[in-house]
């Protein structure tokens, strides 16, 4: 099969087998993912920072966020509705929580912010920083309306794909962070 050429069927293949590995993720690649993520953005200032509340087996980026706040405006995704562009939530540590859509925890209140830099959780990825996501296009469709957001994908090198298909609405990652290091995407000139 052309990979490229039904890229919802080969995308549902591989985020089955990608959700398998990720959930097999252990504590230390887990503890050194967060470390890394924490090292990469450590140095900003007045930044508003989209970091995200973790389920199921996603890597956990509170460690970065908590440590963010204070120095960054920090918000979380919140799905409004099926087929929209996700909005942003500001988030605190310790701030109240409840379920919001898919289980996905969300702050009860707060303001809504834009974010100029997204930590992007993942399915999976490739080396090129392309990105799989659960399949509801949501982060695709919020990335396609930010402009020059920068967007950071963070995970496990054991969701990493030889090549995640392309569709045609997939916006790459400017970068992917993994408990082994840093992926770029290649130079487009
Ligand atoms: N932590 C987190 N927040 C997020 C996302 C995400 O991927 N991760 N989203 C990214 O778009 C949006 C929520 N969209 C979602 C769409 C589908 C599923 C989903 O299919 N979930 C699986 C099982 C989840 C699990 O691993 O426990 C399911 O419902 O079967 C989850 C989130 C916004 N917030
Ligand atoms: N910008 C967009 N406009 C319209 N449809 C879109 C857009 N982005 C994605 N879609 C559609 O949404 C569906 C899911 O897309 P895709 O499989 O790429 O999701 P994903 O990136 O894996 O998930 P997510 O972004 O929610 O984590 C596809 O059918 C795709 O065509």
């Amino acid at each position: 099969m052309d990979a490229d050429a039904n890229p919802d069927a080969a995308k549902a293949q591989s985020r089955k087998a990608c959700l398998a590995a990720r959930d097999g993720v252990g504590r230390l690649a887990r503890a050194a993912a967060a470390t890394r993520l924490f090292a990469r953005l450590m140095h900003l200032r007045d930044r508003t920072i989209a970091g995200y509340l973790p389920i199921g087996s996603e890597a956990d980026p509170r460690g970065a966020m908590r440590a963010l706040f204070g120095a960054n405006r920090i918000c979380v995704p919140v799905v409004t509705a099926k087929g929209a562009p996700l909005r942003f939530r500001e988030w605190w540590p310790g701030c109240a929580l409840e379920e919001g859509a898919f289980g996905v925890p969300v702050p009860t209140e707060g303001g809504w912010r834009v974010p100029d830099l997204l930590i992007v959780p993942l399915v999976g990825f490739d080396a090129d920083c392309a990105r799989l996501g659960y399949g509801g296009g949501f982060y695709d469709r919020t990335l396609a309306g930010m402009g020059d957001a920068q967007t950071i994908g963070f995970g496990f090198e054991a969701q990493r794909l030889d090549r995640v298909p392309r569709g045609p609405h997939d916006v790459a990652l400017d970068a992917v962070i993994t408990e082994a290091g840093v992926y770029h995407p290649p130079a487009s000139d």
